[in-house]
């Protein structure tokens, strides 16, 4: 099992206006983590410090009991976590398969199959897909990769009510039978039913919501 935690993290985009301060978690391979509250709390931005792609102000975060910045932020990024994020972060000018062949060698047809895109779609260029399919795209690149976390900032965001519930379903398969850990950041109350920890982030702080 390989833990991501981090340890009174404090973070602020302009000198001593904090979004978040002394925020703490532990998070665990083999389970989904629903991140919740309300606009503007700072759900994306403490993704994107999990993600190494930013440093928190203080505090730490720490990888198998390792601060990420021993290894370095890019080493944390290109192996240990895997992020699917609103713009997607797709190249657009390939298409799905080609896409997830820069991630692993193996065919990503099955998955992306799984996630309900044709073989023609799979063949088509990224900008020819609809919002929700390139969604998809991000999705199934962020499965077949070998990093242990997956991070996901509003993943059903452009999904319609059963799109969104099979995909939340996969993620959720992820964890339990593929043992990554995934945090989704969402404001959707039906992904947060069928996480196995809700963390609620609210006037700079993070509680983890009891699931009765
Ligand atoms: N680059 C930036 N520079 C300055 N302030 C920023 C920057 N990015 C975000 N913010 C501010 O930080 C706060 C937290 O933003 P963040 O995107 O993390 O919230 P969020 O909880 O993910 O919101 P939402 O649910 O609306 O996506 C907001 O007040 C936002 O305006």
């Amino acid at each position: 099992m390989s833990t991501l935690e981090f340890k009174n993290i404090c973070y602020a985009y302009e000198k001593e206006k904090w979004i978040l301060s002394e925020v703490s978690a532990v998070l665990e391979t083999g389970k989904i983590y629903a991140v919740l509250g309300p606009s503007g709390s700072g759900k994306s931005t403490l993704l994107s410090l999990l993600g190494g792609l930013d440093t928190p102000t203080k505090g730490n975060i720490l990888f198998n009991g390792e601060d990420i910045l021993e290894k370095g932020l890019e080493y944390h990024r290109r192996n240990r976590v895997s992020l699917i994020f609103q713009n997607y972060n797709l190249i657009d000018y390939m298409t799905p398969l080609e896409n997830t062949a820069l991630i692993a060698k193996q065919d990503g047809m099955p998955i992306l199959k799984r996630l309900g895109l044709t073989k023609e779609e799979a063949r088509r260029n990224i900008l020819k897909l609809s919002g929700g399919q390139q969604q998809r795209v991000a999705v199934a690149r962020a499965l077949i990769s070998a990093a242990s976390v997956i991070l996901a900032d509003e993943p059903t965001g452009n999904l319609d009510e059963n799109t969104a519930s099979e995909l939340t379903d996969i993620l959720r398969e992820s964890a339990h039978q593929f043992g990554k850990c995934v945090v989704v950041v969402t404001h959707s109350q039906a992904v947060a039913e069928k996480a196995d920890v809700v963390l609620e982030l609210k006037h700079k702080k993070l509680k983890e919501r009891e699931i009765l």
